[in-house]
């Protein structure tokens, strides 16, 4: 039996060096407020600096309160009158000296800041986000009116701990904000329809389009149903992705073929 649908739109917005920070918000506010309508709009990771220009992270740095990109997320969210998954930025807390984090921002139809996850699992190795950023400590739900939104980005998706923990913690869609370069796509895929398979959630991944820092970038936004089928999927250039999902679907999933209830390493206590 079919619920009440849910409009999900990622913006899967390119990062050409060639273009500004305030030029590219000023669009990616601009395609916000075409949305209007939608329930949810998703903006991809660290989309104003790019997720591996590392030598931008310190000079694009913001403020969560008062910031370009959060106050521009803000205003565009409630002019679109939209919930915002705003993606990404390099945000410094305490501000001017503290640390960076790589921080995504959800803000509610009204352009309050509801939710900000700290990416927990940072890229590079030895390099980049790494050895220049720290990383979050929190799993990160929110509840809105259309379902829990489980926050979670790119490289995170390689640790699937923390979707359990998610889960856990009452996430029946995770939004999944990248910057996932197109030489490991074919991971980008499989993981994404792993998460949401063994989780049994929508999964909502949008990434960035075009190519920065010398590496082009996957785009294939995709959005994925509890049973893993592909319900939308981008290509490779900047696109908008529109979508209807069905949130009683991940209840029923998990009603008529009920594997989660038979976890037994790490299993919460039933
Ligand atoms: N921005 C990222 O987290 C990139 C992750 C990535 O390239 C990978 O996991 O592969």
């Amino acid at each position: 039996m079919g619920g009440v649908q849910v409009r999900a739109t990622l913006l899967q917005i390119e990062v050409d060096p060639a273009e500004t920070a305030a030029d590219r918000r000023r669009r990616a506010a601009a395609l916000v407020r075409a949305q209007a309508g939608a329930d949810l709009v998703v903006l991809p990771e660290l989309w104003p600096v790019g997720a591996f220009a590392s030598d931008d992270f310190a000079a694009g740095a913001e403020r969560l309160d008062g910031g370009p990109t959060a106050e521009a997320m803000s205003a565009a969210a409630r002019d679109a009158g939209v919930w915002l998954h705003a993606g990404s930025v390099v945000e410094r807390d305490p501000w001017p000296d503290g640390p960076l984090y790589n921080t995504s921002l959800l803000f509610a139809p009204d352009g309050t800041l509801h939710t900000a996850y700290r990416k927990i699992h940072r890229f590079g190795f030895d390099r980049g986000e790494a050895v220049l950023m720290a990383g979050g400590s929190r799993i990160v739900t929110a509840a809105l009116p259309q379902g829990v939104l489980g926050l979670a980005t790119c490289y995170d998706l390689r640790f699937p701990e923390q979707f359990r923990l998610l889960v856990d913690a009452g996430a029946e869609m995770l939004v999944i904000p990248a910057g996932w370069p197109a030489r490991r796509l074919a991971h980008w895929r499989v993981l994404l329809q792993a998460r949401a398979i063994e989780n049994q959630v929508f999964v909502l991944a949008c990434g960035t389009a075009g190519t920065h820092a010398d590496v082009p970038q996957a785009g294939h936004s995709m959005v994925i149903d509890p049973w893993g089928a592909v319900l939308a999927e981008a290509g490779a250039a900047e696109e908008v992705l529109t979508v209807e999902l069905d949130p009683s679907r991940v209840a029923a999933t998990r009603s008529d073929f009920p594997v989660l209830r038979d976890r037994v390493l790490g299993a919460p206590p039933r």
